[in-house]
């Protein structure tokens, strides 16, 4: 059960601040919204949670039960699906869930072949990524996700390039995969982000500017 402590975080690219003074107490298997408008800093504080970026200012601490877990060692505990992170195009389907599943475990009840099946991508276990249309490659980085053994997911804009029938999709393997995990969502969009816990507004955390 992974826990995140946020204490007076702050961002700044070059001169500009993206987001400061956000303080937050995420607790174990809660779902967190991040909102705000375009260019707000969503997926900046996504990718600082992750720790593939650093905060400038402020603290994050991660604990797993009682057991602190550094900054360094968080990436083995989580799972990311978000547009600009890229999938190993060169690999079929069923080349990447092995290549995939080498490297991180998976959820014990799920064989391979269900998840294709889950996925609805069954079709294409033998087809090259690179020739997935942008809806399955989707369906392909949330399952990935889904489908990891981890206590804590990210997930930025889920359910772009989704149709209807795949935010359906979405919404059910959030009920069925996502219960006992932490989750942040980065999303616009209310459909993506129902049964949240808590919602952090992005405008909130802007330096304000004095008329
Ligand atoms: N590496 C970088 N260097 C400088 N500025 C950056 C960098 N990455 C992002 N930014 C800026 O940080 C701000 C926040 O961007 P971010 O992508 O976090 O917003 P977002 O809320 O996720 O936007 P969207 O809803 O459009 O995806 C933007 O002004 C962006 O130009």
């Amino acid at each position: 059960m992974l826990g995140i402590k946020l204490d007076q975080a702050g961002k700044r690219y070059q001169y500009e601040w993206i987001f400061k003074s956000l303080s937050l107490d995420f607790e174990p298997n809660n779902r967190i919204a991040v909102t705000g408008s375009n260019g707000s800093g969503k997926s900046t504080l996504l990718k600082c949670v992750a720790g593939l970026i650093p905060f400038t200012e402020g603290k994050v601490s991660y604990h797993l039960g009682q057991t602190a877990i550094s900054e360094a060692d968080i990436f083995s505990y989580l799972a990311i699906s978000a547009p600009y992170m890229e999938l190993p195009e060169e690999f079929t389907l069923i080349e990447l869930l092995h290549f995939h599943f080498k490297f991180k475990n998976k959820i014990s009840n799920v064989s391979i072949q269900e998840m294709m099946d889950i996925m609805y991508l069954n079709e294409s276990k033998d087809k090259q990524v690179q020739f997935f249309s942008s809806g399955m490659k989707q369906r392909l980085k949330l399952g990935l996700c889904f489908f990891s053994d981890v206590p804590l997911l990210l997930l930025d804009e889920p359910t772009s390039n989704l149709d209807q029938k795949g935010v359906d999709w979405y919404l059910e393997m959030l009920a069925l995969y996502g219960s006992s995990k932490s989750i942040l969502i980065c999303s616009n969009d209310t459909r993506e982000y129902a049964n949240c816990h808590k919602i952090i507004e992005m405008e909130n955390f802007k330096i304000k500017r004095r008329d």
